[in-house]
């Protein structure tokens, strides 16, 4: 019988003394992890807001490590490995940006009584929220000055800074493979933020235009319009739950707030990818 008063019955061979052997909370550093929840104040809700960015930064932890892998596996030309790092950080945009309903169940109300406690501190200190903007293309040196304080996090964003973003990768990836990207384009400036290049659409064109011939190729502007899409839709959930929990006050970290955030939503990794659609089929 499975169950018996209600209860599972253990199979025979579980492991049940782990005195001298490593067990799950040893492998996974529980005890670091979950005594790294500090409320400040006495407030009830304040462990979910803790609990909501913390695991926010795992997901963004686990992001960067698979972008710098994919960057790596277009420098070899392996676009396998390539598609299959972006669908994993696609996916893992999809789960942060769901994950935002939890945290729209504070309320304004509730968020007033312990926002006072947050002081400056605001998402827009994340440096790996930032470093996941710079490895796909969106550079501002300005905001290292944020990390001074912290020589860890400003070490990590000034490497990320100087290092060929994600797009370069694949750019560089197209030249190899025949593709006409222009040279001015492949020798550009990784330290700058990605402005348009009108001369990519053409190539872009060619691709589009003949799948069958550029199989590889097609698929993979296509996942980076599936990440682009994914890391928008989670600015917007940010954004949406922002309003509705501090309306339109200035945020904690001093900008507008809102009008702030929502200017991120005009901001595109990879402009050529959506301007070629407008001049499939013409
Ligand atoms: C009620 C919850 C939240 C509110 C009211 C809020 C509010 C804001 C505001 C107003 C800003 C603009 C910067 C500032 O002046 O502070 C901001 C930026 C930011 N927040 Fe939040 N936020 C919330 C939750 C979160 C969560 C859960 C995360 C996840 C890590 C997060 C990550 C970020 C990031 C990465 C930025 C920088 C965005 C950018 O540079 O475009 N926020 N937030
Ligand atoms: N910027 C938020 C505060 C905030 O959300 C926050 C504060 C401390 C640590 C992370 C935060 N999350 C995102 O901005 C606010 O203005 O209320």
């Amino acid at each position: 019988m499975a169950i018996e008063d209600g209860v599972r019955a253990m199979d025979e061979g579980m492991t049940t003394d782990f005195r001298g052997r490593m067990d799950y909370g040893d492998y996974l550093a529980l005890d670091e992890l979950l005594s790294a929840q500090h409320p400040i104040s006495d407030h009830h809700d304040e462990p979910l807001f803790i609990i909501q960015h913390q695991t926010t930064e795992l997901w963004l932890k686990l992001a960067l490590h698979e972008l710098r892998a994919v960057r790596s596996y277009l420098e070899a030309d392996d676009v396998r490995r390539a598609r299959k790092g972006l669908a994993r950080v696609k996916h893992v945009f999809h789960t942060i940006t769901d994950q935002w309903s939890v945290l729209a169940t504070l309320t304004p109300s509730e968020y007033t009584e312990f926002r006072g406690v947050l002081g400056n501190a605001s998402g827009f200190q994340s440096h790996q929220y930032r470093a996941v903007e710079f490895v796909l293309g969106n550079k501002d040196e300005r905001v290292l000055r944020v990390f001074e304080a912290r020589p860890h996090a400003h070490d990590l964003l000034a490497a990320e800074l100087e290092a060929p973003t994600v797009y370069d990768a694949f750019l560089r990836h197209l030249a190899r493979a025949g593709h006409p990207v222009p040279e001015h384009v492949l020798h550009r400036d990784v330290r700058r933020a990605w402005v348009q290049e009108d001369a990519l659409v053409p190539v872009y064109k060619a691709i589009y235009e003949d799948t069958a011939a550029h199989w590889a190729e097609y698929a993979t502007c296509e996942d980076l319009v599936d990440l682009e899409d994914a890391v928008q839709l989670w600015r917007f959930r940010h954004l949406r739950t922002v309003q509705r929990t501090i309306g339109f006050k200035p945020g904690t970290g001093g900008s507008s707030g809102v009008g702030f955030l929502r200017r991120a939503l005009d901001l595109t990794f990879f402009p050529e990818l959506y301007a070629v659609r407008t001049q499939i089929g013409t």
